[in-house]
């Protein structure tokens, strides 16, 4: 089967890939030159572990193959994934300016039957846009060509992509008729070997399943952050009410850890465009509307933290953050908190000194050349007077407090993600604050 995939980001070169490794012929297809150029060098433009392999194997196996000419790439393929970007406008909902330009050069491009497969996040009602616009193209060129669309919806994740990918949950795909099914069934036959379900449900329910997804996981991560503020304020530790509820299977142990709230391309964007979606409807998501409140204001917790201990004067004190990717893992920076709380510590005239494993070339594009980039995390707290901990890396858990307590100028650490142990710290003289709990240490009086 010849596949060509649209878009050659986190979703389509991963999509890409491992269509390739079960023997399918694909095309990978990009505007952006450079990238194409790379990905045909072995340079792989994107963090994401395994990634690379899986990329090699199959561009040198001849099976993978990449084209900046969407034209030429799609004339022979019995199936087009479209994997362009859906970012959002500037009223929050998603730009299908991509999605769209696409269609239409597929409309301008396809000689035979071919099945178009949305798997970008769309709101419903795109994939109805994409039939007319590759339908228009054709009527315009005169062409009686055979074409159907589908939604195929990503789920996975930044980090642990090629897993996902390989071995999902559930694929959904949403489809009008007998014929493009038994071809989507055919090409994710190898991804549902492990028994998980192949969803098959109407084109208008797929697109919805996407941003009902991501919003029920933001709505678990607001709510626990919700409940890890009002843990401070009572004298509750919210690790411990996590585990609590988490161990009733109804409420399931993933995706109830507190944090400086969720980040990402996807969350954010996703939960503010199905509000708008809602009210183009006239109907208010109010849960979701808090959802996407609470994130806004838990981007701040951390900074806030921060003035409190230093007695709302932060002029001229150095703050080392660890971490600037919205997650481990990644690369990826899009709506990273630790860029919310880099901007506030320069505002308040903080010195700040960054360190992440991976995303300090993406950091350099966006951060002020105010920021010390230092070359490692010790590096990073070499003079400051505070760490803060954004992004839970595994090479950050394990720190060498004591060499750190000689290179700090002052001996506090703000743990965005609780994965410290407060008792250890304050043995070696740390002041500790973590999201959710009042701990004995935390009570310390600041240091001068
Ligand atoms: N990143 C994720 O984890 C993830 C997971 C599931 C779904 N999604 C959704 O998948 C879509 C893609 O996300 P992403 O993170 O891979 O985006 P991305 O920004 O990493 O990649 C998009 C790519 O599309 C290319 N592109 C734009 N216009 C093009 C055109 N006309 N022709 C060919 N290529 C074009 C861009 O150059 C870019 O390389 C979005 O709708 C997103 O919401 C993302
Ligand atoms: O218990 C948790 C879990 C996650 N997060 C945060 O939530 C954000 C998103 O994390 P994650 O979902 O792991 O990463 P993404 O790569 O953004 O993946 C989400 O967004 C993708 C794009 O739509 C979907 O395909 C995935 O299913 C969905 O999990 C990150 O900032 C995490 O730090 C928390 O704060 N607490």
């Amino acid at each position: 089967m010849k596949i060509a995939v649209i878009g050659t980001g986190y979703v389509g070169l991963v999509t890409g890939a491992c269509l390739a490794e079960t023997g399918a012929d694909v095309i990978c297809v990009d505007v952006n030159e450079i990238k194409i150029e790379r990905l045909k060098k072995g340079i792989i433009p994107i963090y994401e572990p395994g990634l690379d392999e899986i990329v090699e194997r199959n561009y040198k196996g001849g099976r993978l193959q990449f084209s900046t000419s969407l034209r030429e790439s799609v004339r022979e393929c019995s199936v087009i994934f479209i994997a362009v970007g859906t970012p959002p406008g500037e009223d929050g909902s998603a730009d299908l300016r991509h999605v769209l330009q696409v269609a239409r050069e597929i409309g301008a491009s396809i000689t035979g039957y071919t099945i178009v497969v949305t798997k970008s996040t769309v709101p419903v009602g795109t994939s109805a846009k994409v039939k007319a616009a590759i339908q228009l193209e054709l009527e315009q060129r005169d062409a009686a060509v055979e074409f159907e669309v589908a939604s195929n919806p990503e789920f996975l994740k930044e980090g642990s992509a090629i897993d996902d990918f390989l071995r999902p949950d559930r694929i959904v795909i949403g489809t009008e008729s007998d014929r493009a099914r038994e071809i989507l069934q055919k090409l994710y036959h190898p991804f549902v070997l492990n028994g998980h379900p192949l969803l098959f449900m109407d084109i208008p329910s797929a697109e919805l399943t996407k941003y009902a997804a991501n919003s029920m996981l933001a709505t678990k991560i607001s709510f626990m952050n919700d409940i890890a503020n009002l843990c401070e304020l009572l004298g509750a530790d919210v690790d411990a009410v996590r585990k609590g509820i988490g161990s009733d299977p109804r409420i399931g142990t993933r995706f109830i850890y507190p944090g400086i709230g969720y980040g990402g391309s996807c969350f954010p964007k996703d939960v503010k465009a199905l509000i708008g979606t809602a009210r183009e409807n006239n109907y208010e998501l109010r849960i979701l509307q808090s959802v996407d409140a609470v994130n806004d204001d838990q981007k701040h917790v951390m900074f806030a933290k921060i003035r409190r201990h230093f007695g709302g004067e932060l002029a001229g004190k150095t703050i080392a953050v660890w971490g600037i990717a919205f997650k481990p893992n990644t690369d990826d920076i899009r709506e990273a908190p630790a860029l919310v709380l880099i901007e506030s510590l320069l505002a308040a005239g903080a010195n700040v000194q960054v360190y992440d494993p991976v995303a300090m070339t993406e950091a350099r594009y966006v951060l002020s050349e105010n920021v010390l980039f230092a070359s490692s995390a010790l590096d990073a707290v070499k003079g400051a007077h505070a760490l803060a901990l954004v992004t839970e890396w595994s090479e950050f858990r394990l720190p060498d407090w004591k060499k750190m307590h000689d290179l700090m100028l002052n001996h506090v650490v703000f743990d965005g993600r609780n994965i410290y142990n407060p008792a250890e710290l304050q043995e070696i003289g740390y002041a500790y604050h973590c999201i959710g709990r009042m701990s004995s240490v935390e009570k310390l009086e600041p240091e001068v």
